[in-house]
């Protein structure tokens, strides 16, 4: 039977990170992708030009049009935006029996632009990251939610700890952003005690707008296909690694990832990423 994966999250018109990374990553995936839009942004590889969110009203009824037609098998968010949107995703996610969620707590475009409110980051701690399967912060959206700063692995470590004390069953902390460290680290943590630090090559480019969102909708697919969660991570990771290896050189900023590079790489993707359970 085919899968299906709902995600709710912003457009990107530059198609690199948002809605469109999410589809084109289900599409990789052999997932069927449907999608509740939180917001349309005016954005390129230069940056983000312009933000217009929806009412709350219109993302609750996209996610209540998807729920009653299909059998959702996961759901990811993305860009969130506002507190009432998340307040109504919440209730939404509630309706629906709270499916397998993944939470990519997307909060500022590397251009510096501003995709969660910050009167929202409250209503994503107590809203939205109890209802999550995982959660996928980068590191300066775990040093916002976990309180700290993050300058070190043992800091990964220690904010995976306080995340999942805040609700979530396991939790992704991503290390692109982690100054002086010379492989791409990310680390996953459940609630049981099992811990997976995954690393690959950090590669030169300035080709990673939508790795966030690439790598959690990866993830989302991984689970969606009834694997483990450590093998879906472990999947996801080989998927991103994959997209920015083979980058596509698309427009004169922080150009997108190549979405369809994993299964180019096929197998030769094995030896990519290192697993230290
Ligand atoms: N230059 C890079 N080379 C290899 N992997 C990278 C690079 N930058 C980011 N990654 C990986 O891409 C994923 C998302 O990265 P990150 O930059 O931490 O999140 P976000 O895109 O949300 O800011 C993680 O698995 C991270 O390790
Ligand atoms: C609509 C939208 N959603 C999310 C991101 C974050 O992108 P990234 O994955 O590069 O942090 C973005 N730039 N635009």
């Amino acid at each position: 039977m085919t899968s299906v994966a709902l995600t709710i999250a912003g457009s990107d018109s530059g198609g690199g990170a948002g809605i469109q990374a999410d589809l084109k990553t289900f599409q990789e995936l052999g997932v069927f992708g449907t999608s509740a839009l939180t917001a349309v942004t005016a954005q390129n590889t230069l940056g983000v030009h312009g933000v217009w969110p929806l009412g709350p009203e219109a993302v609750r009824a996209q996610m209540d049009a998807v729920f009653a037609d299909f059998d959702v098998a996961a759901v990811k968010t993305g860009m969130l935006f506002s507190g009432d949107i998340i307040a109504e995703v919440a209730a939404g996610l509630a309706g629906a029996g709270h499916p397998v969620l993944v939470v990519d707590p997307v909060m500022i475009a590397k251009g510096g632009a501003h995709l969660l409110r910050e009167e929202a980051v409250e209503a994503m701690r107590e809203k939205i990251l109890p209802l999550s399967t995982v959660i996928t912060p980068n590191i300066p959206e775990a040093e916002v939610l976990a309180g700290m700063m993050i300058r070190s692995l043992e800091d990964m470590e220690e904010a995976g700890r306080r995340l999942i004390a805040l609700g979530t069953q396991s939790v992704v902390v991503k290390g692109g952003h982690l100054e002086g460290e010379e492989r791409a680290c990310d680390l996953f943590m459940d609630g049981r005690g099992e811990r997976i630090w995954l690393s690959a090559e950090r590669i030169r480019t300035k080709d990673t707008h939508g790795t966030g969102c690439t790598f959690s909708a990866a993830l989302t697919a991984f689970l969606v296909a009834g694997e483990p969660i450590g093998k879906s991570v472990v999947g996801a990771k080989r998927f991103i690694h994959a997209a920015i290896s083979d980058g596509l050189g698309l427009g004169a900023g922080h150009g997108p990832t190549n979405h369809w590079a994993y299964h180019r790489a096929g197998s030769a993707l094995k030896g990519e990423v290192l697993i230290d359970s």
